[in-house]
C-alpha cells in the first residue's frame, strides 16, 4: 500500500519564489461575528476559505446569519438569531470561544461541541464569564466542550472578570459579542499575563472600525452597547501563514517574496520581519510586498514569543536547522493549542534526531544533524508547516495526516512544493 504520508520535498536550491498568500484566518473570522451582528448587509473581500473559517460560517448559519455560500467573497445580510442550533467547533480555537457569546444572543437552545482535542482546549473562563453576564450553560460541570447555552435573545452583559492568561480568545470572544448586549461588557483580566496581544488589539481595531465605542486599560476592556455597522471588508493576506515560506528563504539561502504585506496591521505575523532579521535574514518591505533573503547559514533565536505563539511551530523548525541554540519563550499556553505544541515539537524534533527540550514556559533547541523519519503532527497544521521546513534541508521527512493543514492553509503541499529553485 501507498504510504499516506506527505515527503516533504528537498530544496533543490535556494529559492526564489513570490508567494500569494490567502487571506487571514484571524481577520476572516472577526469579521464574519461582526457581519452576524451587524444592522446592515456586509462583504467580506478575500476571506480566507479553509476548515477553520467554513466551521465559522458554518455555525453563524446555523444560527441564523444570512452568509452566501458559493462566491470568492462572503456577502451578509443581516438575519435574526435563533436557536435551536447545534455548532461544530472542530479544532478551531476562534470558533469555539467567539460563537457562544452570539449564541447567548439567539433566542433558543445551542448545543456547541468539536474535535476530540477540542474538548482538552481552555473554556472554563469563558464560560464562567459568561454565566456572570447573565447567560445559562450546562456544561455538565466540566468547564468544556461540550455544552449548551441556553439563549434567550439577549444578554445582561455589565462588569465581569477573567482568567485569560490560556487565551487571549477568551476575552476577544466576549468583546465581539458585546456591542449586542444590554449593558454592553467592561472585561477585567486577573492572572498571568494574557498572550497575544496583538490578536487583542485586533479585536479592538475591528470593532471600532465598525462604529462601536471600545476603551482599553492595562488588562481592562470596556465595550458600549450599541450598532455594529456594515459595509465592505478587505482582508489582509494571512501573516502567520508566511512564517514558513519566508523560512524556505532562510534555509536555502534563497528569496521570497510575499505580496501585499500591509504597511500596518494588527496581525501577529508582522514580527516575522524583526525575528527573522534577529536570525540572519535581509528583510526588505516595498512596494512589490515583503522580501526575505538568506544568506547561507542563520543563527538561532532567543526570543520571548508570548504575544506571537502561533509563530512558534516554525521558528522551532528553523532552530533546529540553525547554526546555534535557541530559547523560545513565554509560550506555556502552548500546551493548549491544538496540541501541547511544547511537547509535539520536542518529540518530533527528537524524533528526526534532533535536541530540544522543554522549559516550563517554552523550547530550548540545539542545533544537530537529522536524518529522516515520520513527522506526526497531532491534527495540528502548523505541526505540517513546521515538518514542510525541516524537510527542505533534511531528506526523508514524512509528514503524518498533512491534509490537517487545511485548518487554514489547504492546498498547502501544492503550493509549498511549486515554489521554484533558483538556477
Ligand atoms: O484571536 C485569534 O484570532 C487568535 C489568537 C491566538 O490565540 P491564543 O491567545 O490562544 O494563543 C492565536 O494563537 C490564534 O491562532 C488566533
Ligand atoms: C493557535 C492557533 O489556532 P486557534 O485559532 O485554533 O487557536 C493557530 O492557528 O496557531
Amino acid at each position: 500500500m501507498p504510504s499516506p504520508h506527505w515527503k516533504a520535498p528537498v530544496a533543490g536550491g535556494p529559492v526564489d519564489a513570490t508567494v500569494r498568500l490567502p487571506g487571514s484566518k484571524s481577520m476572516t473570522n472577526r469579521a464574519l461575528i461582526l457581519a452576524a451582528l451587524a444592522e446592515d448587509p456586509v462583504c467580506i473581500t478575500r476571506p480566507l476559505h479553509s476548515r477553520d473559517t467554513e466551521l465559522m460560517a458554518d455555525a453563524l448559519r446555523a444560527l441564523g446569519a444570512n452568509i452566501g455560500e458559493d462566491f470568492a467573497d462572503w456577502q451578509t445580510v443581516p438575519g435574526e438569531l435563533r436557536g435551536p442550533a447545534r455548532v461544530d467547533t472542530g479544532l478551531a480555537g476562534t470558533v469555539m470561544r467567539f460563537v457562544p457569546p452570539v449564541a447567548a444572543l439567539a433566542a433558543g437552545d445551542v448545543a456547541v461541541d468539536g474535535d476530540p482535542y477540542a474538548r482538552k482546549r481552555p473554556m472554563g473562563p469563558i464560560i464562567a464569564a459568561l454565566r456572570a453576564l447573565g447567560v445559562a450553560i450546562d456544561d455538565g460541570g466540566r468547564g468544556a466542550l461540550p455544552f449548551t447555552v441556553h439563549g434567550t435573545g439577549s444578554v445582561g452583559g455589565g462588569p465581569v472578570t477573567i482568567d485569560a492568561s490560556g487565551s487571549s480568545q477568551l476575552v476577544s470572544g466576549l468583546l465581539l459579542a458585546a456591542p449586542r448586549f444590554d449593558k454592553g461588557v467592561e472585561v477585567r483580566h486577573e492572572g498571568p499575563p494574557v498572550p497575544s496581544a496583538p490578536h487583542l488589539a485586533m479585536t479592538v481595531a475591528m470593532l471600532r472600525e465598525r462604529g462601536v465605542a471600545v476603551e482599553t486599560e492595562e488588562n481592562l476592556w470596556r465595550v458600549a452597547p450599541g450598532p455594529v455597522r456594515g459595509g465592505e471588508w478587505v482582508i489582509e493576506p494571512d501573516l502567520s501563514n508566511a512564517a514558513q515560506f519566508l523560512g524556505a528563504a532562510l534555509v536555502t539561502g534563497g528569496r521570497v517574496t510575499v505580496p501585499d504585506w500591509p504597511a500596518e496591521t494588527t496581525q501577529p505575523g508582522d514580527a516575522l520581519r524583526d525575528l527573522l532579521a534577529r536570525m540572519g535574514a535581509d528583510v526588505a518591505l516595498g512596494p512589490d510586498g515583503l522580501t526575505v533573503r538568506g544568506p547561507g547559514g542563520f543563527s538561532g533565536l532567543d526570543a520571548d514569543l508570548h504575544d506571537v505563539g502561533e509563530l512558534t511551530p516554525v521558528l522551532a523548525a528553523l532552530a533546529a536547522l540553525a547554526d546555534s541554540p535557541s530559547r523560545l519563550t513565554g509560550i506555556a499556553h502552548l500546551r493548549g493549542h491544538e496540541t501541547d505544541r511544547l511537547a509535539a515539537l520536542v518529540t518530533e524534533i527528537n524524533g528526526l534526531g534532533g535536541d530540544a527540550r522543554e522549559l516550563p514556559d517554552g523550547l530550548e533547541i540545539r542545533p544537530r544533524k537529522l536524518h529522516g523519519g515520520v513527522f506526526r503532527t497531532y491534527d495540528d497544521h502548523r505541526m505540517v508547516m513546521a515538518a514542510a521546513v525541516l524537510g527542505l534541508a533534511v531528506p526523508g521527512v514524512e509528514v503524518e495526516n498533512p491534509g490537517t493543514v487545511g485548518k487554514t492553509l489547504p492546498g498547502f503541499t501544492e503550493l509549498w512544493t511549486s515554489m521554484p529553485a533558483s538556477a
